[in-house]
């Protein structure tokens, strides 16, 4: 798509206001740039994820429009397969709206019900519930009765598996950076949770809250935590290396402890995996939580920040704990 298409984007908005950008004629644009078969999408919600970090990091240079999803709504269509009115989730970045020609859209599952918020469909019901369901199921291959750790539990991930762990029969351990995440934890049903910014040793956090240690560790956060928690492995144990959130802001790489000790050990299997690799489990997952969350089995928090001037303060809030759940904008 050509930049003139561009109506907003973060990486314009130090030179063009939002408010400023929503006064540009929309039927002046699409006269000129939209043709048969493609359709004006306006963004109704937008998602902060940590990802945009270290990509934006590696990827990016000053100006760029910022990378990331929305769940869009159709405004005018000229392509017979998308009707006015149809939401769908888009990989567009932060923009209040873009044209498209249907084929890098995701029309949320039929069976979507009005009750439900469609921002659920960028968090529990999204890519982090998937990301929860493939790395549970497919990665540590969680069996009924065992243990598993989860941090950043209260986010978008780690509160998800949390619960599917316990939908799946095991015992769940979290940690989060405040009291009142802790409660949260709680009241959803893990077993065992506290906060680990203030307990005193995270080593005795981990075996007072499982002295038996931990068959599955779906780690979020990696750094000294995952350095600490990989000795409270049980034999044959399997971490799933889902992210490393403690790492994303460094410049200049950490020196941690090395892990091979443990790992021989313990027999310890540990796999990195990106969600998006794993799109033949897109359609059961999307199924399975949509449905959990139907039966009330998956509870969900939204951190809903208002208006898209604020992307970029929604999303250092969610990179400084300030969520609780998914952290999402709503234009
Ligand atoms: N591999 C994959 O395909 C995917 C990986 N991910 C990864 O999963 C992780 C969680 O993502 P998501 O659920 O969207 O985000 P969250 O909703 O969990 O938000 C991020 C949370 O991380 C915690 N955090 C921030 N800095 C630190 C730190 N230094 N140490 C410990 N915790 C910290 C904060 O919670 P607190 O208050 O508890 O500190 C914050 O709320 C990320 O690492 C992300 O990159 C996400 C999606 C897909
Ligand atoms: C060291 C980096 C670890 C990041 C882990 C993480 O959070 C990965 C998230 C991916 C998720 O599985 C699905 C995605 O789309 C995330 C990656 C996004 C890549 C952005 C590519 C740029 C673009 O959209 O143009």
């Amino acid at each position: 798509m050509n930049e003139p298409r561009v109506l907003a984007s973060h990486g314009h908005l130090h030179h063009l206001h939002h408010a400023v950008l929503n006064l540009i004629p929309l039927f002046i644009l699409h006269k000129i740039y939209f043709s048969l078969g493609e359709l004006l999408l306006e963004s109704v919600f937008l998602s902060v994820d940590p990802y945009m970090r270290p990509y934006s990091k590696r990827d990016m240079k000053e100006g760029d429009v910022m990378i990331g999803t929305q769940v869009a709504r159709i405004v005018e269509s000229k392509n017979p397969a998308f009707a006015v009115g149809t939401f769908v989730v888009a990989n567009r970045g932060w923009r209040t709206h873009f044209i498209s020609d249907g084929k890098d859209l995701n029309l949320l599952p039929a069976s979507w019900p009005e009750s439900l918020p469609k921002s659920l469909a960028l968090g529990t019901v999204g890519m982090p519930g998937l990301t929860a369901y493939v790395g549970l199921f497919e990665i540590c291959k969680m069996k009924p009765g065992e243990t598993v750790l989860v941090n950043a539990a209260a986010g978008a991930v780690g509160s998800v598996v949390g619960q599917l762990a316990k939908i799946g029969g095991c015992k769940v351990v979290g940690c989060a950076g405040s009291d009142s995440k802790v409660a949260y934890l709680k009241n959803i049903g893990f077993d065992e949770a506290f906060n680990y910014k203030t307990v005193a040793s995270l080593d005795e956090a981990l075996r007072k809250a499982s002295p038996d240690g931990y068959d599955c560790f779906f780690d979020n956060v990696g750094g000294e935590f995952a350095s600490i928690a990989i000795n409270h492995m049980k034999k044959f144990g399997r971490i799933a290396v889902c992210g490393a959130i403690s790492q994303y802001n460094d410049s200049v790489p950490q020196k941690g402890p090395y892990i091979q000790i443990p790992m021989i050990f313990n027999e310890l299997s540990m796999k990195g995996f990106i969600v998006s690799s794993w799109h033949n489990h897109r359609e059961e997952g999307v199924k399975a939580l949509l449905k959990w969350v139907l039966e009330g089995k998956l509870k969900y928090h939204e951190q809903v920040t208002e208006r898209f001037e604020n992307m970029p303060a929604a999303f250092i809030g969610m990179l400084k704990g300030e969520n609780l759940g998914k952290a999402v904008v709503k234009v």
